[in-house]
């Protein structure tokens, strides 16, 4: 285990699709880190590799060559029984798309992250997600399904699953993509109170708006990454 406050750090990674064009070099060398307690935004444009680079450090998809140490692991050793064990562990997902499942109500929605939990002992399902959805400000919808909650609503209990295993990690998509900005102010004072309690937040903007929540902002251009100076946020994209 590395001694260092790192929670995600990537050094000379790569990423590459082939399609139709031959090959797109998506990541290119990408050196990279993120410390624990840290709220970061990554802007770029349509394309850039956001999404790539994101679902590499959730462990969704793998560099084809370069390093990605997660909390100090090296996940290119890891078998895929342990990868999803880290997965579990250490990451909650939020997605522009909520990504609820239509036919559950909030309570099973909750309750799916739970059961891929072993250390979660069934009798204490209830106390948990009461507990996350107080922290969401949604107590009263526990029966509700999700077509039944307006776009913000879905997006709270989207971040409530992901907080229900306690990840030290939170990375999210686009989380305010698909709402008003009202409604994505809600959001963005949600996570950065997360944040505050010591968890550290990706986040995948192309708004401003939303990365001046941040304490440092990225952009992927041309496969590479870098910093964006504050007083940039609002010019970065
Ligand atoms: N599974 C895949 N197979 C082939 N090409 C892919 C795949 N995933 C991504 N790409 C390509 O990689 C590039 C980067 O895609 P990515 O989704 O990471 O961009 P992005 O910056 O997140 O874009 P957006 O802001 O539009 O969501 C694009 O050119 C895309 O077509």
């Amino acid at each position: 285990m590395s001694m260092s406050n790192c929670v995600i750090e990537l050094k000379g990674l790569n990423r590459s699709f082939i399609n139709g064009a031959g090959e797109n070099h998506v990541l290119k060398q990408i050196d990279f880190s993120v410390n624990s307690g840290d709220m970061v935004a990554i802007l770029g444009q349509s394309g850039s590799g956001k999404s790539t680079l994101l679902s590499i450090m959730g462990l969704l998809d793998k560099a084809d060559s370069g390093q990605y140490l997660l909390c100090g692991q090296d996940v290119s050793t890891l078998s895929t029984y342990q990868l999803s064990q880290l997965r579990n562990g250490h990451i909650g997902w939020v997605f522009q798309n909520f990504n609820l499942i239509a036919d559950m109500t909030v309570t099973e929605n909750l309750t799916v992250p739970l059961r891929f939990n072993q250390s979660v002992n069934r009798v204490d399902y209830e106390a948990k997600i009461d507990e996350v959805l107080s922290k969401i400000g949604l107590d009263d919808k526990k029966s509700f399904f999700p077509a039944e909650l307006s776009g913000g609503q879905q997006q709270r209990v989207a971040i409530a699953r992901a907080l229900i295993c306690q990840p030290d990690i939170i990375l999210c998509d686009e989380p305010t993509g698909n709402l008003d900005s009202a409604n994505s102010d809600n959001v963005m004072e949600l996570l950065s109170g997360l944040n505050q309690e010591g968890r550290t937040v990706l986040i995948i903007t192309h708004d401003p708006a939303v990365a001046a929540y941040c304490h440092k902002a990225y952009k992927i251009c041309d496969g590479e990454i870098q910093a964006i100076l504050q007083q940039g946020f609002k010019h970065a994209v």
